[in-house]
């Protein structure tokens, strides 16, 4: 489970976390979504300690990010708004690298790279470096880094972002089967068909602040609409545009 309790954060004197709180449960894939700028970037780097909070306490499998960075990557597989990757290694180099640096050696570290490499069709990759790599081939390599210790938890920030059809359907299957079998998924998104395919749930955000926390069908039924579109809008919009709107009455 990741929990996420009262988190505050500025920028340059400008919030863009206002008391975030929110729990993500095992065992599901829960969806952020959020307009532009609303603060999922912000909030996924502060859960996986790339950033820190002004104040609030994020809890990563009962431990504290902030007091225990390392042991919170241990259980955390990450899939960044930036893929990261190294452009003078070769997949198999890269992949190598970041398991051994999670402990993995000998016939584990093997298996979970042959493990990756099929489960994510890595083959004609697998011996090239990965410098002139589309934007689909290393968002493949990406996930296969955030999967190689086989995580319980997987944070993804706009996976399916320049995937093509078969790519993204492949990312969808992947995410699936990883649920099924126990992992613990929050993904940013803002293709609603996916979050709707994916997601058991949504979290919508608006200026830094949660505005939406149910189940997909559910927060569609309460807002009174027949489509997730419509829901987000009037909730991340809606909720946006109150203030502004009062003001000018
Ligand atoms: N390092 C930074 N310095 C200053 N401002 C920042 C920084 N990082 C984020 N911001 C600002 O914080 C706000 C939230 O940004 P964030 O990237 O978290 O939004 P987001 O919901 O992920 O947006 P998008 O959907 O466009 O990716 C934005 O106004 C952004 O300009």
């Amino acid at each position: 489970m990741i929990e996420v309790r009262s988190l505050h954060k500025e920028f340059a004197g400008r919030s863009v976390l206002r008391d975030l709180s929110f729990e993500i449960p095992d065992g599901r894939i829960t969806a952020l979504l959020g307009a532009n700028g609303a603060g999922k970037t912000t909030c996924l780097r502060i859960v996986t300690g790339l950033l820190k909070a002004d104040a609030g306490q994020v809890r990563v499998g009962g431990i504290d990010v902030a007091r225990d960075p390392l042991a919170v990557r241990r259980l955390l597989g990450v899939v960044g708004d930036r893929e990261g990757l190294y452009e003078r290694l070769s997949v198999e180099e890269y992949l190598t690298l970041f398991a051994q640096m999670q402990g993995l050696r000998g016939s584990a570290l093997s298996q979970s790279l042959d493990a990756v490499r099929s489960e994510l069709e890595l083959d004609d990759l697998w011996k090239r470096r990965t410098v002139g790599f589309s934007q689909g081939e290393r968002m493949k390599v990406s996930l296969a880094r955030a999967l190689v210790h086989r995580p319980q938890h997987l944070i993804l920030d706009e996976p399916t972002r320049g995937l093509d059809v078969l790519a993204a359907r492949l990312l969808r299957r992947t995410l699936m089967r990883l649920r099924d079998s126990g992992t613990t998924i929050v993904f940013s998104s803002h293709v609603m068909s996916e979050v709707l395919e994916l997601s058991d749930r949504v979290l919508v955000m608006a200026d830094g602040q949660l505005v939406g926390d149910d189940e997909p069908r559910a927060l569609m039924a309460n807002s009174g609409c027949d489509n997730l579109e419509d829901t987000f809008v009037a909730l991340a919009y809606g909720q946006a545009e109150s203030p502004e709107q009062e003001a000018l009455v």
